[in-house]
C-alpha cells in the first residue's frame, strides 16, 4: 500500500467519522426536541390536572360596558337585578336604587361581596367587583376617556369544573332571563337630559300627560296610536326587511299646541325612557354620536324646536367667516360692528353639530347600535327645515299639531269640566272657525279658577275671549297665537 492510498483511505475515515458525529448530534436534538414537546404536553395536562385538584373552581367574567366603554352591557344589567333579587338576602352590603313603586328599593351587591346560589344541585358563587380604569391617554376614541375614568364593574361567577356544562348552558341563561323579567318590574321611567356637551344626567319621569288627555282629532289620535303599536310590536319586521329598529317623528305646529305633551303621551303609552338632547350644548358631531350611543333601548329621543337649536337650512358660517364679517365690521359704524362682533362670539361658542352629523346620528351606521328608539324632532316652522332632514326613512311620520278644532274642544270640555253637552258648545263652535286659539289656550279658560266657577262660568269665559279675539281680527290685528306664532 503505497503512501497516497493510505492518506486517502485516513482521509475518507475523518469524513465518515464526522458524518457519524454530525448525525448524532441532529438526531439526538430532534430527539431532544420531540421529547421536549411530548414532556411539556404530558407536563401540561398534569399541570391541568393539579391545577383542577388544587383549584377546581372555573370563573366567568361580565363586565359592565362591551366593547371598550362604548355600550353598557345588557348581560351585567341582567345579572345586576337577578343578585338583587335571588341573593340579596345572604350579601351583607349591597347598594339600592328606586323602584317604579314608590318607597320599594332595588338592590345589589356592593364592590368585594361574594353570595352562593344553588341551581340543580350545583353550587355556584358570585362575586362583585370593580377595577381601576385603564390610562386614558391609549383610547382609540377621545371622547370615551372622560366616562373611562369611571371604576370598571363587573360580576365573576365561580363554579366547579365538573358542572361547566350546566352552568354555561342552563344556569347562566336562566339568570338573564330572570334578571331582565325583574327589570322591567322594577324599571323607573326616566327622563335624560344631556347636562354637559357629552353626558346624560337623568330625572325620574312622571309627566302625567296620557292620550286619554291629549286632545286632538280622534281619528288621528287612533293613527298615531296605532303606528306606535306596530312599531312597538315591530321586532321581527324590522329584522326580516333589514332595517334598524327604529322610526322618527316630526312634530310640527304653532306654540301651545300639544307637541311636548304628545311626546309625554307616547312616552306613557310605551313605557319608555325620555332622552332630551338639547342640541345648542352639545359642541361636537363627535359629542352627538357620543350620546347617542349611550341611549339605551325602548326610549324616545327628542330634540325639540329643531329649527331653532340649529341652523341647519342652509350652509352654516364657518368660524373665518364670522370673523371676517367682524373685520369688516370694526369699519364699520357702531351699530354694525357691535352686530358683526356678537355673530362672531356666537360662532366661537355656539354648538358645531352639523346637518350632515346630524342626518348621521338620525340615520347612519351608528344609528343601528341599539334599538326600539324613537327619535321625534318637534317645531313651529317645519318650512324653516331642511327637506334632506324630514324626508321620509328619516322622519317617517310627520304629524300636524293644529289650533283648537270643536271635535279637540269636546274633548277638553269633557276632560277639564266632565261636560259633554251645553248650550254655549254652538258659540264655541262658531268661533273656534273663525278664530284660531291653540288647545293650551282652551285649556286654560276651561280650568276653574275659583272655588264659584263651574262649567258654565268657564264656558262663558272661553266664549268671550274668542268673541274678543274675532273682534280684533276684524280690526285687522292678530290673534294671540299668530302673533306667538309669527316670532
Ligand atoms: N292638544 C292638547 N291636549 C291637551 N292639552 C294640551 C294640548 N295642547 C297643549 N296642551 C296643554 O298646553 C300646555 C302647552 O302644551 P305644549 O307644551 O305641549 O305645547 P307645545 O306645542 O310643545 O308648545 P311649544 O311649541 O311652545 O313648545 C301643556 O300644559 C299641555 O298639557
Ligand atoms: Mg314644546
Amino acid at each position: 500500500m503505497d503512501a497516497s492510498s493510505v492518506w486517502s483511505g485516513l482521509n475518507s475515515g475523518v469524513v465518515l467519522s464526522l458524518i457519524a458525529v454530525l448525525w448524532t448530534v441532529v438526531w439526538q436534538n430532534l430527539q431532544h426536541l420531540q421529547l421536549q414537546q411530548l414532556l411539556g404536553r404530558h407536563l401540561n395536562r398534569h399541570a391541568r390536572r393539579l391545577a383542577a385538584m388544587v383549584d377546581p373552581y372555573l370563573s366567568v367574567t361580565i363586565a359592565e360596558y362591551d366593547g371598550g366603554r362604548m355600550r353598557r352591557s345588557d348581560a351585567y344589567e341582567e345579572v345586576k337585578a337577578y343578585l338583587g333579587e335571588a341573593c340579596s338576602r345572604d350579601a351583607r352590603h349591597l347598594r339600592a336604587e328606586g323602584a317604579k313603586d314608590a318607597g320599594k328599593l332595588v338592590l345589589s351587591m356592593a364592590d368585594r361581596e361574594e353570595v352562593a346560589d344553588e341551581f340543580q344541585g350545583a353550587r355556584v358563587w358570585w362575586l362583585a367587583n370593580s377595577k381601576p380604569p385603564p390610562r386614558a391617554d391609549g383610547a382609540a376614541f377621545p371622547w370615551w376617556s372622560a366616562a373611562a375614568q369611571d371604576d370598571r364593574r363587573f360580576y365573576q361567577l365561580f363554579f366547579l369544573d365538573r358542572h361547566r356544562d350546566l352552568v354555561l348552558d342552563a344556569y347562566l341563561p336562566r339568570v338573564r332571563r330572570m334578571g331582565r323579567e325583574l327589570m322591567v318590574q322594577n324599571r323607573r321611567r326616566k327622563l335624560y337630559t344631556n347636562v354637559s356637551t357629552n353626558q346624560w344626567s337623568h330625572v325620574v319621569f312622571e309627566h302625567p300627560k296620557t292620550f286619554d288627555t291629549l286632545a286632538m282629532d280622534p281619528a288621528r289620535k287612533k293613527e298615531v296610536m296605532d303606528d306606535l303599536d306596530a312599531f312597538k310590536a315591530g321586532k321581527e319586521y324590522h329584522a326580516r326587511v333589514g332595517k334598524p329598529w327604529k322610526r322618527g317623528y316630526l312634530l310640527y305646529g304653532p306654540p301651545g299646541t300639544g307637541k311636548s305633551a304628545m311626546v309625554a303621551a307616547m312616552a306613557n303609552y310605551l313605557d319608555y325612557d325620555v332622552y332630551d338632547i338639547e342640541l345648542t350644548s352639545v359642541h361636537s358631531n363627535t359629542d352627538l354620536r357620543k350620546l347617542f350611543i349611550e341611549t339605551k333601548s325602548k326610549s324616545i329621543i327628542v330634540i325639540e324646536d329643531i329649527d331653532c337649536s340649529l341652523d341647519l337650512s342652509g350652509a352654516r358660517k364657518s368660524g373665518k367667516e364670522a370673523a371676517a364679517a367682524a373685520d369688516q365690521g370694526n369699519k364699520k359704524d357702531g351699530a354694525a360692528k357691535a352686530a358683526a362682533e356678537a355673530e362672531k362670539k356666537k360662532a366661537d361658542t355656539s354648538s358645531k353639530v352639523t346637518l350632515s352629523g346630524l342626518l348621521n346620528f338620525i340615520d347612519g351606521l351608528w344609528s343601528a347600535c341599539g334599538a326600539e328608539r324613537l327619535i321625534v324632532f318637534t317645531t313651529n316652522h317645519v318650512e324653516k327645515l331642511d327637506p334632506a332632514l324630514i324626508r321620509r326613512g328619516r322622519m317617517d311620520k310627520h304629524i300636524e299639531m293644529s289650533y283648537c278644532g270643536f271635535e279637540a274642544f269636546k274633548f277638553l270640555a269633557k276632560t277639564y269640566l266632565g261636560v259633554v253637552s251645553h248650550e254655549l258648545f254652538d258659540d264655541v263652535r262658531r268661533l273656534l272657525q273663525e278664530v284660531n286659539m291653540t288647545p293650551a289656550d282652551v285649556a286654560e279658560n276651561l280650568t276653574p279658577k275659583s272655588a264659584d266657577d263651574d262649567a258654565h262660568s268657564c264656558l262663558a269665559a272661553l266664549v268671550k275671549e274668542l268673541q274678543e279675539a274675532t273682534e280684533k281680527m276684524a280690526k285687522g290685528g292678530k290673534g294671540q297665537n299668530e302673533q306667538d306664532n309669527a316670532h
